[in-house]
């Protein structure tokens, strides 16, 4: 017996040694490649810069205070070029770049894409596409030809795309320009914004903070005024969270909305959790004028990847005077919001109720089971796909924690779950997420299912045409927290798992009674809601949205009732 013991602590030894002295060596190397990465971004920057420079500073700041339609109409009229805008945005992005570190490339082609469309502008047989000129930003993981899509691993530095996806080639048909890339979480499973090869984004508000993510990147530089529109991914609040978190304004759209041909995934091969690409903007106006013209196009797409419905752009759902339906909840169930959150789905209430609107109450059902759903498929193999490329990268220290968790194994995790369920419950329900076996897989695709059913019959049943609720459980936090609290992502994620269209809108800021009613009040019955009670401590003033959902296809209803409550707001 004895010797079996022996033998099996030698063997254990030995892996630990082969595999720590196997990760020290790729950890070498790829320190080697992101120094240089990084060194490339800083004279990419400078060329930019150099680019930028050539526009006169005068003519810069008129641009540059430009709206989206203002920009949009003044490059159709010809009082503003293509060449004036993407440098003012060259400018622009710079700053924000300076203050956040929200960009990972500048395409420095832009400038000449810019040049060519006043080329052909002057000639009088010349149509302007409907998006002539606008600069458009791109998260870094969307496939642009020649450039990197890394999503934050090191290992796939300078392996650039060989072709544009069929959304960005679509987007440049429309006329846009993407003039940067941006920064994301290191695998993009997560709600900061940090990865080895680029560092830290931050959030343009509170650089303590973070600025969410995985369209951390985007959410920066939109809410930091240095990009007018960009394009972010939203497996679990990917669009959503950032805009949350910088107050900005964007929409996930249901998968379907999109093609997804040329393009990737975070973790490819993962069924009924939906993601999809989605804008991001300073205002819902610009995300309604993109869409309209990027879904009024539709056919674009739908004829290079068949998978993709040709379903245009509803303006009878978009402009109805027909008043709306919205159920809506301050608390899932789940998580309780901090108190700025849950005041700013109440004041858009009012909003919408003032508009003529009906608004009731709606519960969502079950959100401790959907959490658990959620977790079992977005990490269908219990996170092996994304472990497994991770331990072959430098690991980024902010996500560490929810590493750690992908790494005990999960009939580990299953057996702990019992002892930890007596004194935290709800970490006793994420423990028993991942997945055991395809069996358990399979029953947990089912009731998915069933939960959609259930779902959309509950609003058809009080004939609901949108649901209005809060974008997440927190204003921005510090980086290290999504990590921590991987289980605040539950008011965004259950709409990919539904596959609902889910945008956010900005409502208002985190005030003082907001804090005192925080420090007062707020639950500290657990480890996660300690820790963001802590983390919300000193956000006053941090941007805070609200989310609006509605099933597949009724985009235009989600983005008409952000119009509303932005009309309502801003007054413009
Ligand atoms: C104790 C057991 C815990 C099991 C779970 C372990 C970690 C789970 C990590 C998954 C985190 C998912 C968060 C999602 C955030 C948003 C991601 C997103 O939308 N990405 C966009 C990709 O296109």
């Amino acid at each position: 017996m004895l010797f079996y013991v022996v033998l099996l602590l030698l063997g254990a030894g030995a892996y630990y040694y082969h595999f720590t002295a196997n990760r020290k060596k790729i950890i070498e190397r790829l320190e080697v490649v992101a120094q240089r990465r990084r060194d490339d971004l800083a004279k990419n920057v400078e060329e930019t810069r150099r680019i930028a420079d050539k526009l006169d500073p005068k003519r810069r700041d008129y641009v540059g205070g430009l709206d989206f339609i203002q920009l949009q109409n003044e490059l159709q009229k010809g009082t503003v070029t293509c060449v004036e805008a993407v440098r003012t945005y060259f400018h622009k992005a710079i700053l924000a770049h300076e203050k956040t570190n929200a960009v990972t490339c500048f395409i420095l082609e832009a400038d000449q894409q810019a040049e060519e469309l006043d080329e052909k502008a002057k000639q009088a047989s010349y149509v302007k596409p409907p998006m002539f000129g606008v600069p458009l930003s791109l998260k870094e993981c969307l496939k642009v030809k020649g450039y990197d899509t890394t999503r934050g691993f090191v290992q796939d530095a300078y392996r650039p795309a060989t072709e544009d996806s069929i959304q960005i080639e679509h987007y440049k048909k429309l006329g846009l320009i993407p003039f940067c890339q941006t920064n994301v979480p290191q695998s993009l499973l997560s709600y900061n914004c940090s990865n080895p090869l680029f560092g830290t984004t931050t959030n343009p508000f509170d650089s303590t903070r973070t600025c969410g993510g995985s369209s951390g990147g985007e959410g920066a530089l939109i809410g930091g005024r240095g990009s007018i529109i960009g394009i972010g991914t939203d497996v679990g609040g990917s669009v959503r969270i950032p805009c949350h978190f910088t107050g900005t304004a964007g929409i996930k759209p249901s998968k379907m909305r999109f093609a997804h041909r040329g393009g990737g995934a975070s973790v490819p091969g993962k069924p009924m959790i939906d993601a999809n690409d989605g804008p991001m903007a300073q205002d819902v106006k610009a995300n309604v004028e993109f869409l309209r013209n990027v879904w009024g196009d539709i056919d674009f797409q739908s004829d290079r990847d068949p998978y993709c419905p040709p379903v245009h752009w509803n303006e009878s759902l978009y402009s109805s005077e027909k008043k709306l339906r919205v159920g809506y909840y301050i608390d899932d169930g789940w998580f309780t919001p901090t108190p700025a959150l849950q005041r700013a789905v109440l004041e858009s209430k009012k909003h919408l109720e003032n508009a003529g609107h009906t608004v009731i109450p709606f519960y969502p059902p079950r959100l401790t089971k959907v959490m658990q759903l959620y977790f079992r498929a977005v990490c269908l193999d219990g996170g092996q796909y994304v472990l497994n490329k991770l331990l072959k990268d430098i690991i980024e220290p902010t996500i560490r924690f929810q590493v750690t968790l992908w790494m005990v194994p999960t009939w580990v995790q299953r057996i702990l779950s019992y002892p930890v369920s007596l004194v935290f419950p709800r970490m006793a329900v994420l423990m028993q997420s991942l997945t055991r076996d395809t069996f358990e897989l399979r029953e947990a695709y089912a009731d998915i299912e069933a939960y959609r059913e259930e779902y959309v019959g509950m609003m058809m049943k009080d004939n609901l045409d949108v649901i209005l609720c809060p974008a997440s459980v927190m204003p921005a936090p510090q980086h290290d927290i999504p990590s921590k609290v991987v289980s605040g992502v539950s008011y965004t994620c259950l709409y990919n798992l539904l596959d609902f269209g889910a945008g956010v809108v900005p409502v208002t800021t985190v005030s003082k009674s907001d804090e005192e009613k925080l420090i007062n009040e707020y639950p500290e019955t657990d480890k996660w809601y300690q820790t963001v009670k802590k983390a919300t401590i000193g956000a006053i003033g941090m941007p805070i949205g609200v989310q609006v959902a509605a099933p597949p296809f009724r985009e235009e209803a989600v983005l008409r009732t952000m119009r509303e409550i932005e009309l309502a707001i801003t007054g413009k």
